[in-house]
């Protein structure tokens, strides 16, 4: 049965978040919000994981799909964190959307 608990979301925004106010050593995160090359190094992994999910769908692989999506999820919590965008506010923008 699937899990339907999304609040991995939230928890995971709140991860990222909390590294950007206490920066870890040896820490992933860390190391995309404090690259030299600034928000540049984190739009390239939103695109390369963009891109590895387009060739994952086009492969028709679904845990490919689900493995690369989960990375491209990140790398945008991430760059959320890094411009100061909230879930609230796409969840918002989501539902001013709906018809
Ligand atoms: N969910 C993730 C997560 N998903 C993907 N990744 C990393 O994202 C990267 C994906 O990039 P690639 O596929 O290009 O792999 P790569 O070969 O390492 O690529 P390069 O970065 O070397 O270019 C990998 O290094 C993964 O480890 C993640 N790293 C961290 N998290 C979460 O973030 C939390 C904090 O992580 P740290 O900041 O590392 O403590 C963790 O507890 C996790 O919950």
């Amino acid at each position: 049965m699937p899990d339907t608990d999304l609040s991995i979301f939230d928890e995971l925004y709140g991860i990222i978040e909390d590294r950007k106010k206490n920066p870890v050593e040896n820490s992933y995160v860390c190391s995309l919000l404090n690259h030299r090359k600034g928000i540049d190094k984190i739009l390239e992994k939103v695109g390369e994981e963009a891109v590895e999910t387009i060739l994952a769908v086009k492969s028709g692989k679904k845990e490919d799909i689900i493995y690369e999506s989960s990375d491209l999820l990140f790398h945008l919590m991430v760059m959320f964190v890094a411009e100061g965008i909230t879930l609230e506010e796409i969840a918002t923008e989501l539902k001013k959307r709906r018809k």
